[in-house]
């Protein structure tokens, strides 16, 4: 892929971008609360900076991982659109946030999408994976969604 490719076919200057920030309070039990449940992120790249206070978990083959980035650091977790964009080659990560027993949490996620398969990695694969779907509908899908396929799996385009 050329230099910049990504910044000009996803017009990264120009695209959709969400902050989302969330706030959990101390939990005496946490293991017996849910922070933020199992789920992947709908973006490209989600861009993660916390408090100092880590409760960032990432699942891996069935099991779930604590993710240790240092305070001031930005994690980069791969999204959906990433996938699609990446015709499947990169795979978004699913992760959940729990809580701490004496110190609040928060957390900053930045994420930015829309997009399709890359022209250049079609070509080169034969076929693509994922339809193309305009961030505006891919977000709407969300909130009409009626069956029980994730956004991302119904972005799959299942006979190929
Ligand atoms: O609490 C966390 O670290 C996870 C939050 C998260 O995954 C999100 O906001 O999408
Ligand atoms: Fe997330």
């Amino acid at each position: 892929m050329e230099k910049r490719y990504l910044d000009e076919a996803l017009k990264l200057d120009s695209s959709f971008q969400l902050l989302a920030m969330s706030f959990y309070l101390p939990c005496p039990q946490p293991d017996q609360a849910i922070g933020m449940p199992p789920h992947r992120d709908r973006g490209l790249f989600s861009f993660i900076i916390n408090n100092g206070v880590a409760g960032l978990q990432i699942e891996c083959n069935g099991e779930w991982f604590n993710a240790y980035y240092p305070h001031n650091s930005i994690l980069v977790v791969v999204a959906d659109q990433l996938e699609v964009f990446s015709n499947g080659r990169c795979k978004s990560v699913k992760h959940r946030g729990v809580v701490n027993d004496t110190m609040e949490r928060i957390e900053i996620v930045m994420t930015n999408g829309p997009v399709g398969p890359a022209d250049s990695l079609v070509v080169k694969d034969g076929s693509e994976l994922y339809r193309s779907m305009k961030y505006v509908d891919y977000i709407e899908s969300l909130a009409t969604q009626i069956s029980d396929k994730s956004p991302l799996e119904q972005m799959m385009i299942q006979d190929k």
